[in-house]
């Protein structure tokens, strides 16, 4: 079909030239959004998501633990059984994956090319393990860590929230002290938001990723 916002594109000069525009500016940068779990990481990024529809793209990733009610596979995780994601490990087929609460969590080459694919922004929900993975490769992402306001408010969160065992719980919030701590360090994150107001963390995270949204939306434009 012909572009009809071009007069460029008859000649089907500006359309190469667009093209070409669209290689050498290269990939939109991925997103990493880590922080400790019930910081309110997923809330933000469906709200990202809705907002702009078709710039993110979710990176799938493969977990062991079991669907929570609601969760669909293929869309929140791919639920698999540890022996068949022990195996796609040792086969290469994951970029990152790390043991949490007492489970495996992975993002494999294949989730990150489908959303690349689409070209747009690649957004990696994980852990701190897979964070320091992450920086091992050339993916080159925006890091980005969620706080809770508190550890009190990030307990009362997760117990709200239904999803966790006594055991779990326990086993999310020492690792969240132990992540907040590391997450501190230099260049660990490029911005960390504290989510207290959900619309002001949510104004907080457009703002830091307002550049790679704008470039998105302008390529998507030409
Ligand atoms: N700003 C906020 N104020 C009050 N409640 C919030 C806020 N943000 C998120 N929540 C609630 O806190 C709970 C945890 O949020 P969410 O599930 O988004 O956390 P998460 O970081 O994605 O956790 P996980 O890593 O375990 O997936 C949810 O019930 C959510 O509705
Ligand atoms: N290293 C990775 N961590 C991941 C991945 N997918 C999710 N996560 C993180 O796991 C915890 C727990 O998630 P939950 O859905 O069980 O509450 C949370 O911090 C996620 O960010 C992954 O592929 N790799």
């Amino acid at each position: 079909m012909n572009c009809t916002r071009h007069s460029c594109c008859s000649s089907g000069i500006g359309r190469g030239r667009r093209r070409l525009e669209r290689v050498v500016m290269g990939r939109p940068r991925p997103v990493v959004l880590s922080g400790p779990s019930g910081a309110g990481k997923s809330t933000l990024l469906k709200k990202l998501m809705k907002e702009y529809d078709g710039v993110f793209g979710f990176s799938v990733s493969h977990t062991t633990r079991s669907p929570r009610p609601g969760e669909v596979e293929g869309k929140d995780y791919h639920f698999v059984s540890r022996a068949d994601m022990e195996k796609a490990i040792s086969n290469g087929e994951f970029i990152e994956h790390a043991e949490f609460s007492g489970n495996l969590y992975g993002t494999s080459k294949a989730a990150v090319e489908v959303v690349q694919a689409q070209n747009q922004i690649c957004i990696l929900d994980i852990e701190m393990q897979g964070v320091k993975n992450i920086k091992k490769t050339d993916l080159k992402p925006i890091y980005i860590s969620v706080f809770p306001p508190s550890v009190e408010v990030l307990e009362k969160r997760l117990r709200d929230r239904k999803t966790e065992s006594e055991e779990s719980l326990q086993k999310r919030l020492k690792a969240a002290l132990r992540d907040m701590e590391t997450s501190k360090e230099p260049g660990m994150f490029d911005q960390i938001i504290i989510n207290d107001n959900l619309e002001e963390a949510y104004g907080s995270l457009k703002s830091a990723l307002s550049e790679e949204i704008q470039r998105a939306l302008a390529s998507k434009k030409s």
